[in-house]
């Protein structure tokens, strides 16, 4: 496999105060119509525990079927955590608290649910959509991810035509979707020749998915 391992091997498995850190390692991109994206690189510690935790522990199940707001072909392995389940990895629960914290005045509540999707090579993808089955279809709302093991593209365009932009999604890397994001633009993880697995996680509110 080969994805980069991070700074934190053999560290403390723990996020720094998370407002602190958040603060200093986001960049937003604004979007049109209100929509915007955050990026934060390297965010999550010990990146390599976590993929070879979920990888091993998650009750992964084949996903082909009709989602969001059309149907879409989805090649991968999904599993999502309820709101109030155990997450698999103490990691994953600090990482959620803090994005709750460090999102609240703007969001207005927390992240609550875990939804964690296993790409197993390049084959497997997620074609356009938004997380619109919820209130992303008529709210602001947000979609943080955190994106382990190889690096895939997370694609963006606006609803009804326009130029589409890029985000890399590194081992440990942060994405955070937000404003109108869901509603006025579609996000899509795209087949690529050649790729490792990949896992991510999205962390969403209350009836956002
Ligand atoms: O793989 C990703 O990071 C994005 C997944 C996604 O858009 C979704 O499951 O709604
Ligand atoms: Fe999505």
């Amino acid at each position: 496999m080969d994805f980069q391992g991070t700074l934190f091997d053999g560290g403390p498995a723990t996020l720094p105060a998370p407002g602190e850190q958040l603060a200093e390692g986001l960049t937003r991109t604004p979007l049109s119509r209100g929509a915007w994206i955050d990026v934060c690189r390297n965010w999550l510690p010990d990146a390599d525990d976590v993929f070879a935790t979920l990888v091993a522990d998650v009750p992964w199940r084949a996903e082909r079927r009709q989602m969001y707001d059309r149907v879409v072909d989805v090649p991968r392995l999904v599993h999502t955590y309820a709101v109030g389940e155990p997450l698999p990895h103490a990691l994953l629960v600090e990482a959620r608290d803090a994005l709750s914290a460090h999102y609240l005045p703007e969001l207005g509540e927390p992240f609550v649910t875990a939804g964690c999707c296993y790409y197993r090579d390049g084959r497997d993808s997620v074609a356009w959509h938004g997380d619109t089955i919820g209130r992303g279809r008529s709210q602001d709302t947000m979609v943080a991810i955190v994106s382990l093991g190889d690096p895939r593209r997370l694609c963006l365009r606006p609803r009804g035509g326009g130029e589409s932009v890029a985000v890399e999604m590194g081992h440990g890397d942060l994405v955070v979707m937000g404003g109108s994001c869901q509603r006025t633009w579609e996000h899509a993880v795209p087949k690529v020749a050649h790729a490792g697995p990949r896992i991510s996680v999205q962390f969403r509110p209350l009836n956002v998915f």
